[in-house]
């Protein structure tokens, strides 16, 4: 099964287009695990056993990971998450973007290493930096196309004088990557949550393609507005949110209370895209 029809299937199964980040910071811990960077793992696996019949995918930011020499934890995370939620696709969010050889050995780690079901890409340095993920024809890559950020504006939102039509950037790429550089149809795009607009507008030039949509919860991304300028019937949206899952509670009720935040997000999410007949 390639990543779109994974995507498909927990989209179903759990009836959600919500994904949950595993973005965790040993400091924001409940209780005795308050600052152990030791219980990520158990940290997060606690977060996806209470969230997995919720989400249409996880989303674990590397990062998180790596600065706590935790990359252990997060292949044994992996494993756990492919163990208790095989139908769950898992986006490992990295933001790779380099030359070819080079990027051959972030595909390997991304997708032989952790097994992850995607990643996401930086397509800053061109298509010959992201061919290489797309040798693994069953797998997903995500390129940031229009970021949740306020400083995505800074290069993503100028115009390119020398294409016809003069689009901008981001445009431009969620056109390249509905298109030429969609080979084998692996490719799907990153809009940030806090802009709807343009999450319609890249919809527009890119029907078919998923779009990993962060930036609703603790960066205040409206849901509704997020899922109206996304989602339609020719391609899935994976709207996450990681801190307001993970830190719904500070103390030992902390994956009660992310289940709880989690359900509450799926419903908002899925009430916008099943409005009520009058
Ligand atoms: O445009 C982007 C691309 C990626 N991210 C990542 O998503 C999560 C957001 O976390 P929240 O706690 O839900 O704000 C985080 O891992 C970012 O690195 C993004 O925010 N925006």
């Amino acid at each position: 099964m390639n990543f779109i029809q994974q995507l498909r299937q927990a989209e179903s199964l759990n009836d959600s287009l919500l994904c949950v980040g595993l973005d965790p910071e040993p400091a924001k811990f409940p209780g005795s695990w308050k600052g152990d960077a030791g219980r990520i793992y158990d940290f997060c696996a606690a977060i996806v056993d209470a969230t997995k019949d919720l989400v249409i995918a996880f989303k674990p930011q590397i990062a998180y990971f790596a600065a706590h020499r935790a990359e252990s934890q997060l292949e044994q995370l992996m494993a756990h998450i492919k163990r208790v939620a095989p139908h769950v696709p898992v986006i490992l969010d990295a933001k790779r973007g380099d030359i070819g050889s080079t990027a051959e050995q972030y595909a390997k780690e991304a997708f032989e290493r952790y097994q992850a079901d995607a990643v996401t890409l930086s397509p800053f340095m061109g298509f010959d930096t992201i061919e290489p993920y797309l040798r693994y024809p069953d797998k997903g890559a995500i390129l940031l196309c229009r970021t949740s950020n306020p400083g995505g504006s800074d290069w993503q939102n100028q115009r390119l004088a020398d294409v016809p039509g003069q689009p901008k950037l981001y445009e431009h790429l969620a056109r390249l990557a509905q298109t030429d550089w969609n080979k084998n149809g692996q490719l799907g795009l990153v809009v940030g949550a806090t802009f709807p607009a343009e999450i319609a507008r890249v919809r527009e030039l890119a029907p078919t393609l998923p779009l990993l949509i962060p930036g609703v919860g603790a960066q205040g991304g409206d849901a509704e507005a997020t899922v109206q300028a996304g989602w339609g019937p020719t391609a899935p949206i994976i709207v996450s949110s990681s801190r307001a899952v993970l830190y719904a509670s500070s103390g030992d009720d902390f994956a009660a209370a992310a289940r709880r935040v989690a359900m509450q997000t799926r419903a908002q999410l899925n009430l916008a895209r099943k409005p009520s007949k009058p």
